[in-house]
């Protein structure tokens, strides 16, 4: 069943049309990569579905529900998380805080009961930072709880917005490039902690990488994008031996590389 719909979704930067009638259907439980050439349109995708922008034309809905003309902090609260290319967690605090800050949203106390800080704040406290710990370990930082997130190796980094992805308690998460500047060894960790926090947590996956080890190892189906326009999807293999995928993305040694 397709959890995330898609259909003609297009969006203008003045003259140039950056994401052209793209139609997709993503099955709930699946992993889905979006790939294609830099300025393909994946990220303007990505923000077109997280309220982000708003598309010129077409529908997006989750579960039925329409995403068109909703705020961001409305379609984070449909179940949506996700992470940026660029890394966006708070430098100088902890690992455990910035999970904390991650699920504020899903916090119910009053900011009265807080400022008296009522028997049922404090457990509601305690639980939070049970949860956030709980997170930390899923992705392998427990022991770094402590450290501010400055000092934290990039892959670690990386792990750790997934972590604060994840404390928002997400139906689907998108990862926007969540292996850039890894080392292989970071690679492969990442690789196992996808596959395992869609396992553990039920979750829909949506990401957008340009490193096709990982995508054609941890993908269920690869939707490509050209100049905007959806040119081709399917399965990895599918994908790896499409012509007209390996003419604009993937290059002729492709497959002979291994991918
Ligand atoms: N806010 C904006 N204003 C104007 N043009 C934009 C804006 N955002 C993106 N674009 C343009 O839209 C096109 C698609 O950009 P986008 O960032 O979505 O591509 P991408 O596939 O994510 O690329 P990359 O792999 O390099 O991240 C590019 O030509 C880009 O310059």
């Amino acid at each position: 069943m397709s959890l995330l719909e898609l259909k003609g979704v297009t969006k203008q930067f003045g003259g140039l049309t950056a994401v052209n009638q793209v139609d997709a259907a993503i099955k709930q439980g699946s992993i889905t990569a979006i790939i294609g050439p830099n300025g393909a349109g994946k990220t303007t995708l990505f923000n077109l579905i997280t309220g982000i922008y708003k598309p010129d034309k077409g529908s997006i809905t989750l579960a039925g529900t329409s995403l068109l003309n909703r705020k961001p902090n409305q379609i984070a609260g449909y179940g949506i998380a996700r992470t940026f290319q660029n890394i966006r967690l708070f430098k100088e605090m902890t690992a455990l805080e910035n999970i904390l800050v991650g699920m504020h949203t899903h916090l119910h106390s009053s900011l009265i009961s807080t400022l008296l800080r009522l028997p049922s704040v404090r457990k509601e406290e305690d639980n939070a930072a049970r949860h956030a710990y709980q997170l930390l370990q899923t992705v392998g930082l427990a022991e770094k709880c402590n450290e501010q997130a400055k000092n934290l190796p990039y892959g670690e980094q990386r792990r750790l917005e997934i972590a604060r992805a994840l404390a928002t308690k997400p139906k689907v998460l998108f990862l926007d490039e969540p292996a850039a500047g890894m080392n292989p060894k970071e690679t492969k960790v990442l690789t196992e902690l996808i596959i395992q926090v869609r396992d553990d947590f039920d979750l829909t996956i949506i990401l957008i990488e340009h490193d096709m080890k990982l995508v054609m190892k941890i993908s269920e189906e690869i939707i490509v994008l050209d100049y905007g326009q959806k040119i081709a999807s399917g399965n990895p293999d599918e994908i790896r031996t499409n012509p007209r995928v390996i003419e604009a993305y993937l290059g002729k040694g492709a497959v002979r590389n291994g991918l």
